[in-house]
């Protein structure tokens, strides 16, 4: 396998054998014969026959030698419709679309080399190389090629460099929206949509009429789209979320002014979507969480622009929504999820502090925070005032209508019985209120609280969230409260003034001033609180608190290293975390979402839930590793993030690039099979991947930041960790015997 230098200069012209699919596929030049040998187009009956026969008696000289390989790597001469072909005949033998370890060819092609014009041959082997060989045509063939000379260098490729080039060149691009006319038809598009006409339909706040009359124009402009532009009353009910239902759409964010020009010259204003990232596969909207997550890998990849973008998306939901959404669709606005605004902005500031409009952009998001940390989280129904805590506790009407269609049928069942009512009819009668079922009323408090926690679902939380206050949740607002407080003593004086706009549901006035010192008390009486009620010493981990029963919860969650990542630890409790607590969830592929003996005995009757064990999410490795990292744990952190990444890239090299949105962090074979709720998104794709998905893909940047140089090269070999560690101690054995004091 080969590293990532890829230019070669061919004279005046340079091409990059790791150039993206677009500038490697889309150049005539590139696979013309340019290098002055003749290139034989063959007919794909020729070849076909001649691959038949392959390793058999046609007389190819296999392996020779051609003149330029050694001083540019090979490169062969391919004939995409036909090898592709003959790859999904021979090679695709369970027929998906994709070469894997289950598929059981030959597992070998014969390319013909370029520099011999196509007249000898060389044998690509193997699953990784066969399948990037299929991922290659099945670009090649978009970009409209028939013919190409594609380098070794692309099959061969070390799959570490592999996979972070294809999330730097293609994945943000490919998960990367707007909501204007140059794309408001793939943005509106919501694979989740339940009705029986799905259409494009964007509602707008009334707080935004420019848009609102921007999005009708469009609508007119193209009447092909079918885009329906609906405006929000200003005041958003548990009901109106309900009556929506019948109607889901997109939610409208954030845009910029822009000038534009027409063929005459004539100057006009219109607007510009500010871009965000979606996670991918059925979630293609701005989600709250999955934004951090992301974040943190666009600015590893210097995509600090959508990093930012994201921030004032943020700013935009807060001030038009009242919260940073669950996600932007109709049917989530009621609900938040865990809330990062405050890290994620004060790390895009960092990137653009040079900039002269750095200091308004930290102004404007940590008003915002400040605004929804007090009107979201620390008032009622989610703050519990007996502790002082808070919960996931949004509002809401009825059954979400986003899940997939069974989700609800076993918990329904018995009431559909009773009443002798259809699935469907049982519902909308319960949502409007004619059926009358506190016990149900209950039971979707606590899912939708489930929801907002972004855990949906486990059984750590399931009929209980709402009233619950969990590590994770107080973890964060105690990094709210600590970031606030710092920001504003370090970077504006000790003196912030909190503008009208922002005052809504607040405590403040229209230009009272704030100042740090209430963030900091405000931290400190969080830390005491979560002391007392949530850290358990013997287990030397916190747990959730029930506020409904007044007592500590028993389920060992991963969330208790968020305690780690927020600061709130003291190196006492972060030592006996990492003694205690650690151990319990370090699988084979990284961090487990629980443990299994809390999760309990699964069956037919209770089945697994996804953020339960066995599964492992990015930002549960990703808070992990930052957590353990800001307590110098570094070979803890690098520990856990070369499981993830070996898992990762393991997957990725026998099921064909495959990333998917969580992985089975026990299964060392098929870690991205996952038998839970709603499968895996990511999964169904036909010859490449273009997406990844969202939050895997920055885990996969960001965990390759936290492993040092000798680590990231055993990843792209492939060495399982236990083989790696067991080379290094050795080593350090050896090279302790050897060491000769003077
Ligand atoms: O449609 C079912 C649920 O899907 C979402 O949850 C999952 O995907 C999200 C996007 O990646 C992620 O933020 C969340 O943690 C996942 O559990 C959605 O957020 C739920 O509200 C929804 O009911
Ligand atoms: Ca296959």
């Amino acid at each position: 396998m080969q590293g990532t230098s890829g230019h070669r200069s061919r004279g005046s012209e340079e091409y990059g054998v790791y150039d993206d699919a677009k500038t490697y596929y889309a150049s005539e030049e590139r696979h013309s014969n340019r290098y002055g040998v003749r290139t034989r187009t063959y007919s794909q009956n020729s070849l076909v026959k001649q691959l038949e026969r392959m390793g058999a008696q046609e007389p190819f000289r296999r392996g020779s030698h051609d003149e330029s390989t050694m001083e540019t790597g090979r490169r062969f001469l391919v004939q995409v419709d036909a090898t592709l072909e003959i790859l999904k005949n021979q090679e695709d033998t369970d027929g998906n679309m994709q070469i894997t370890i289950e598929d059981n060819g030959p597992k070998v092609i014969s390319l013909r080399t370029a520099a011999s014009a196509g007249h000898n041959r060389f044998e690509v082997r193997g699953t990784y190389m066969l399948s990037n060989l299929l991922q290659e045509l099945t670009l090649a063939k978009e970009y409209g090629r028939k013919q190409i000379i594609l380098d070794e260098g692309r099959l061969n490729e070390n799959p570490v460099d592999r996979l972070s080039r294809l999330i730097r060149d293609h994945f943000w691009d490919g998960l990367t929206r707007r909501i204007d006319a140059s794309s408001i038809e793939i943005a509106a598009r919501d694979p989740k949509d339940w009705t029986d006409d799905p259409r494009p339909r964007i509602y707008v706040p009334i707080g935004a009429p420019e848009q609102y009359e921007y999005y009708q124009k469009v609508a007119a402009d193209r009447p092909e789209l079918r885009l329906d532009v609906q405006q929000l009353p200003e005041k958003i009910t548990p009901e109106l979320i309900r009556d929506m239902n019948d109607k889901p759409g997109l939610l409208a964010v954030a845009v910029e002014k822009v000038e534009e020009e027409d063929e005459l010259g004539n100057k006009t204003t219109s607007l510009k979507g500010l871009p965000f990232v979606v996670p991918g596969g059925r979630f293609n909207e701005l989600y709250g969480w999955d934004s951090y997550m992301e974040s943190l890998g666009l600015l590893i990849h210097e995509r600090v622009d959508l990093a930012k973008a994201m921030v004032l998306n943020f700013c935009f939901c807060i001030e038009h929504y009242g919260k940073i959404l669950n996600a932007t669709r109709s049917y989530y606005l009621g609900r938040s999820q865990p809330p990062f605004l405050t890290d994620m902005a004060l790390r895009v500031y960092e990137k653009i502090k040079h900039e002269p409009d750095s200091k308004e952009f930290l102004r404007r998001a940590i008003l915002a925070a400040i605004k929804e940390y007090h009107s979201v989280w620390t008032s009622e129904p989610r703050l519990d005032p007996v502790t002082g805590l808070s919960r996931y506790r949004p509002e809401g009407l009825g059954v979400p209508p986003e899940t997939e269609a069974t989700h609800f049928v076993h918990i329904l069942k018995p009431y559909i019985e009773k009443h002798k009512m259809e699935f469907q009819d049982f519902v909308r009668a319960y949502n409007y209120g004619e059926i009358k079922e506190p016990e149900l009323d209950e039971y979707f408090l606590h899912d939708r609280a489930v929801r907002e926690s972004g855990h949906d679902t486990s059984y750590r939380l399931e009929g209980v969230c709402a009233d619950l206050a969990t590590i994770d949740l107080n973890s964060l607002l105690f990094k709210y409260e600590t970031d606030i407080g710092r920001t504003i003593r370090s970077l504006f004086g000790d003196k912030l003034v909190i503008p009208a706009e922002f005052c809504q549901g607040t405590p403040y006035q229209p230009g009272e001033a704030v100042s740090s010192a209430v963030w900091d008390r405000r931290a400190k009486r969080r830390k005491l609180t979560m002391d007392k009620l949530m850290w358990n010493e013997e287990e030397g981990m916190f747990f959730d608190y029930d506020t409904a029963k007044r007592q500590r919860c028993t389920y060992e969650t991963a969330t208790t290293l968020w305690a780690l990542w927020a600061g709130i630890a003291t190196p006492k409790q972060a030592a006996d975390l990492v003694k205690k607590g650690l151990p319990r969830f370090e699988m084979f592929g990284g961090v487990v979402a629980g443990t299994e003996k809390s999760r309990g005995e699964i069956g037919l009757e209770r089945p697994n839930r996804q953020w339960d064990y066995p599964y492992g999410w990015a930002p549960q490795q990703m808070l992990a590793w930052t957590g353990l990292l800001r307590y110098s744990f570094t070979e803890e952190a690098e520990r856990l993030a070369y499981k993830w990444l070996f898992m990762i890239t393991k997957a990725f090299v026998d099921f064909n690039g495959v990333v998917v949105e969580k992985y089975d962090v026990t299964r060392p074979v098929d870690p991205h099979r996952v038998d839970a709720e709603y499968g895996n998104q990511g999964l169904d794709f036909k010859g490449v991947a273009k997406e990844g998905f969202g939050w895997v893909n920055a885990s996969y940047v960001y965990g390759l930041q936290i492993v040092n140089a000798h680590m990231r090269r055993a990843l792209g070999t492939l060495t399982p960790y236990e083989t790696f560690i067991k080379a290094i101690e050795l080593n350090n054995e050896r090279a302790l015997a050897n060491l000769t004091l003077t």
